[in-house]
């Protein structure tokens, strides 16, 4: 137990794939799809994502080829959100509103971590203002949850004027975006470590943690399904299908915390 430490993503991880036969939203989509957004800012952010969501997941594309169209979709994204004249005091109002959902276990697997004073980091490439404020009105945001992720950066007046640096993206969640936080550095003595992804791109999440001894990667296989389970099974330890709840993770702490 003292060894042990998450490092999971967070949207269609800790968050649900699907709800209610729809696409659940990422924390992008909440803001997106939001009353904040003008009509035409709602269209180009819409198109933006049906051309490159399914580049991001290609199977048939290299993380290389990917890389450079992330790049491009997050920063055309984050340009588009941040001429909308977004208020700080709205992002509250603006998740609840929103159908995001967290996975089903979620009070569980928060609740064990707190207890038992294991580590969660949640490592994501969506918008961390409002994942934050989605954990928070869960009332899960506890001491032990530490987030890297895109924020962003209000004026005087708490009006969004852009986000901040490093922009992080599917393809890049590794140490390169992280130099600075020295996160992983503090728990040097955490050296097992259960990681919890969605993509290709998650895999690389606890390359910064200085002297893994155990690592057991857990990934949710959410869309095209067919075409993606070769992939997935070779480069995750376990893989859950078309699953929208945390049992197997919960069950999972469940036998390390409490046998230890
Ligand atoms: N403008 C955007 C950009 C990205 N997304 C999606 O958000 C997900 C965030 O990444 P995680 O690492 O937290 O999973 C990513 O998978 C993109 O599909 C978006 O909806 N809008």
């Amino acid at each position: 137990m003292n060894k042990l430490q998450v490092i999971s993503d967070f949207d269609m991880t800790l968050s649900r794939f699907g709800c209610n036969g729809r696409r659940c939203p990422t924390s992008h989509n909440i803001l997106d799809n939001s009353r904040v957004i003008s009509e035409d800012g709602k269209k180009k952010l819409k198109d933006l994502l049906h051309h490159y969501y399914p580049i991001e997941i290609d199977p048939n594309r290299t993380l290389e080829e990917k890389r450079p169209l992330m790049v491009e979709w997050w920063t055309r994204a984050h340009e588009l959100l941040s001429q909308q004249k977004i208020q700080k005091g709205d992002i509250a109002q603006i998740v609840r509103e929103s159908e995001v959902m967290l996975r089903d276990g979620f009070n569980e697997m928060f609740d064990q971590l707190h207890k038992y004073n294991v580590p969660l980091f949640i490592f994501s490439a969506g918008v961390g203002d409002i994942l934050e404020e989605i954990i928070r009105q869960a009332n899960v945001f506890y001491s032990n949850v530490n987030v890297v992720s895109n924020y962003m950066d209000f004026d005087d007046n708490g009006v969004l004027r852009r986000f901040k640096g490093p922009l992080i993206h599917t393809y890049n969640k590794n140490n390169s975006v992280l130099q600075g936080t020295e996160y992983f550095q503090q728990l040097s003595t955490r050296t097992s470590i259960i990681l919890l992804g969605d993509s290709m791109g998650d895999l690389t999440m606890a390359d910064g943690v200085p002297s893994v001894e155990n690592i057991l990667k857990i990934g949710f296989l959410n869309d095209k399904v067919e075409e993606r389970r070769g992939k997935y099974l070779d480069a995750y330890d376990i893989v859950l299908e078309s699953d929208e709840t945390l049992d197997v993770v919960n069950g999972i702490l469940r036998y390390i915390l409490i046998k230890t």
